[in-house]
This record gives structure tokens, C-alpha cells and sequence, in this order.
């Protein structure tokens, strides 16, 4: 699969089991420095560091591994600042590479890190995990947090290459895999009827971490958005619609720390709230919202705002949103399965609702 973007930006997603082999040789088609900087985290680096290495080398590169820890909370400004580091260390020009060996939380720092050095190195994606191999690989946002909002300091920078090799997800701890499910499903709610209907027949197929439904699944969702992001690169528009669930999902993630929920759980929250809230406005009937709950539910996943979150506080992350403006919140609000809508400035006391 191609993600369309110009002459001089367009890169190729390679998808299938059993690929990591191949990634030294697109890498050499597509990185002239000498040197690598292979970013990972110690978990993901055991189980997968020394094939993506070795393969690397074989191909020819200097190749250096910069270990992170895994979770949201690292994904901040210090831990950037120790890649800056790494990178120097390594002795990474701007011909050389950053590989982002990992889930989302790698994906994200190791790609802001390979934005921000020497103003820009080319970038490889090597999603370990669902979640990163359906979403957050694609599409160019890098970005670390900041205690006062999810993804607020980052970038639209794109890798050269993304390569997915769904073999690796055969490690994935269950609770990852769930998470990544739960994009999975918005890429259905937002745009597809049809996958959706997949989603529902095929849930236990993917959960139990079947091949060939996981590698449809990731491919589907992989067109989706890179259609969504060919269209309108710098979320101008459109884009928002990768937002589903995130407004809600976002202020959970925040006002918990980075710690109690991992992104696709707040996610998930996040897409149950946002239909209800579109059942309120009359935008949704009731047939479908049960749809997206259910399906949310039989995935394993939480779907509801946790009593003990103030309104308040969510109200006031919320209002930082990157979607908002003026203090305006933009909701994107599913109108039917396989469509959504964006609106903004819902009444505060049918948001008060969703609290109760
Ligand atoms: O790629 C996008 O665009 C998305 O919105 C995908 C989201 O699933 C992803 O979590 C993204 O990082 C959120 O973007 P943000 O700009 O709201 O931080
Ligand atoms: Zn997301």
C-alpha cells in the first residue's frame, strides 16, 4: 500500500508475517547516511531488536539502539531529550535514520525526536503492536505529552517507510491487542458500515489473534486512513474524522495521568460517550449506538466515563482540545455506522449527562 502524498513524500506501508527480514533492504532504497538510531523499549527490543538489527546491518548500517521505557507517561519531553543524546552519540548526520521499533508511545517520541534532530532525519515506522500497526504508524503525527493535555507538542512529519509485520503481534499481551482493537473499530464507525459488520462477525477471530483476520483488519484499517490523511495531511478538515472518541478520550487519559487507562481504552470510553452524546442530539438512533457499545463491550473493553471524573475538569481538558477553538469544543459524532459528523458546541448540560 502506498500513502499518497507528492513525488517527494509518498512512502510505502509493507504489510504481511513474517516481513522484518526485508527491512534493512527498503531501508538502504531509502536512507543514504550510514547510520541508524533503532528506537525501542527493553520489552519490544528482546523480543524483536535483533532481527530488525541484524537485518540492518546486513544491509549495511552502522546500527545503534537507543532503549526507552514502555508507557504513555515516557512520552515526554526528557525522554526525547535522551534520544537527542543517543542520536549524537551514534553519530546520526541528517542522511541517517531514526527506527521506531515498537508500539505507539515509541512510534510517537522516537518520530518527534527524528522530526526535531538537526531539524529533520528521515523517519522509519516499525509498528510492533496493533495499535501502532493500525494507526498511530500512519499519517505522520509524532508527538510527546504534556501534563496539561495528550499529544500538545509534536509534529506532521512523515516516515519514509512503514513496514508492519503482523508476526510480531503474536507477543502481544492481551490488554495491547484490545487497545488496538478499539481504532480498529472507530476506522469502522467513522467510515465503513461494511468492516464494521466484519468487526462484528470476525471480533473473536481477531482477539484470539488469528493471522489472516488480524492482517485484514490492519489493512483495512491502513487504507482508511491513509485515505483520510492523502486527502487532508495537516487536519484542516477532514482528518478530525481520525478523532472519533478522542475528545472525551483524551481529557480520560489526561486527568488519570497518563497512567490508569492505555489509549485505546480511553479511546473506547471515548467512542461509547461520544454516540450517546449523538443519541441526545438526535443524530444517532438507538439501534445504532447499541451497535458501537456492544461491539466496544464484546472487545473487552471499558466503555463507560468512570463515576468518580469530574465534569469540570473534563470539560476544561476538553476545551483544550486540538479540535477546539476559541474554547469551542468540535465533537465528531457518528450520524449512522460508517459515518460521522463534526460538531461543535454541544450544550453543557447534555455533556453534564454523560457524567450521571
Ligand atoms: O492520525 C490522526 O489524525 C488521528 O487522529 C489518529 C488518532 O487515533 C491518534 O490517537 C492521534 O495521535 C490523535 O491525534 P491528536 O492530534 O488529537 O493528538
Ligand atoms: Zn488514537
Amino acid at each position: 500500500m502506498t500513502v499518497n502524498l507528492g513525488a517527494s513524500r509518498s512512502y510505502p506501508i509493507f504489510l504481511g508475517e513474517g516481513i522484518l527480514p526485508g527491512l534493512g533492504d527498503e531501508t538502504r532504497k531509502r536512507v543514504t547516511g550510514g547510520r541508524v538510531l533503532v528506537v525501542t523499549n527493553p520489552t519490544v527490543g528482546s523480543l524483536w531488536g535483533r532481527e530488525a538489527e541484524r537485518s540492518l546491518a546486513e544491509a549495511g548500517f552502522a546500527v545503534y539502539r537507543a532503549e526507552i521505557p514502555d508507557g504513555e507517561e515516557y512520552k515526554t519531553l526528557d525522554t526525547a531529550a535522551h534520544l537527542y543524546d543517543r542520536a549524537f552519540e551514534a553519530g546520526l548526520d541528517r542522511s541517517c535514520a531514526v527506527v521506531a521499533l515498537g508500539g505507539g508511545v515509541v512510534g510517537d517520541v522516537a518520530g518527534f525526536t527524528a522530526a526535531t534532530y538537526m531539524r529533520g532525519v528521515p523517519l522509519v515506522q516499525v509498528p510492533t503492536t496493533l495499535m501502532a500497526q493500525v494507526d498511530s504508524s500512519v499519517g505522520g503525527k509524532v508527538a510527546v505529552n504534556h501534563p496539561r493535555g495528550k499529544n500538545i507538542i509534536g509534529a506532521f512529519y512523515q516516515p519514509v517507510l512503514v513496514l508492519a509485520d503482523v508476526g510480531t503481534l503474536r507477543t502481544l499481551p492481551g490488554r495491547e491487542l484490545r487497545a488496538g482493537i478499539a481504532e480498529v473499530i472507530k476506522y469502522g464507525v467513522i467510515s465503513d458500515a461494511a468492516f464494521f459488520g466484519w468487526l462484528e462477525e470476525n471480533l473473536e477471530r481477531l482477539l484470539k489473534g488469528d493471522p489472516e483476520a488480524l492482517t485484514y483488519a490492519v489493512e483495512m484499517s491502513c487504507r482508511i486512513k491513509a485515505r483520510v490523511v492523502e486527502a487532508d495531511e495537516t487536519e484542516q478538515g477532514l482528518r478530525r474524522v481520525l478523532n472519533y472518541g478522542h475528545t472525551f478520550g483524551h481529557a480520560l487519559e489526561a486527568l488519570t495521568g497518563y497512567r490508569v487507562y492505555v489509549h485505546g481504552e480511553a479511546v473506547a470510553v471515548g467512542m461509547v460517550a461520544a454516540a450517546k452524546l449523538s443519541v441526545l442530539l438526535g443524530l444517532l438512533d438507538e439501534e445504532s449506538y447499541s451497535r458501537i457499545e456492544q461491539l466496544v463491550r464484546r472487545a473487552g473493553l471499558p466503555a463507560d466515563i468512570p463515576a468518580d471524573l469530574s465534569f469540570e475538569a473534563a470539560l476544561t481538558c476538553m476545551e483544550r482540545d486540538k479540535k477546539a477553538q476559541d474554547g469551542r469544543i468540535t465533537f465528531v459524532l457518528p450520524e449512522a455506522v460508517g459515518r460521522v459528523g463534526f460538531y461543535p458546541d454541544p450544550p453543557a448540560d447534555m455533556l453534564r449527562r454523560l457524567f450521571s
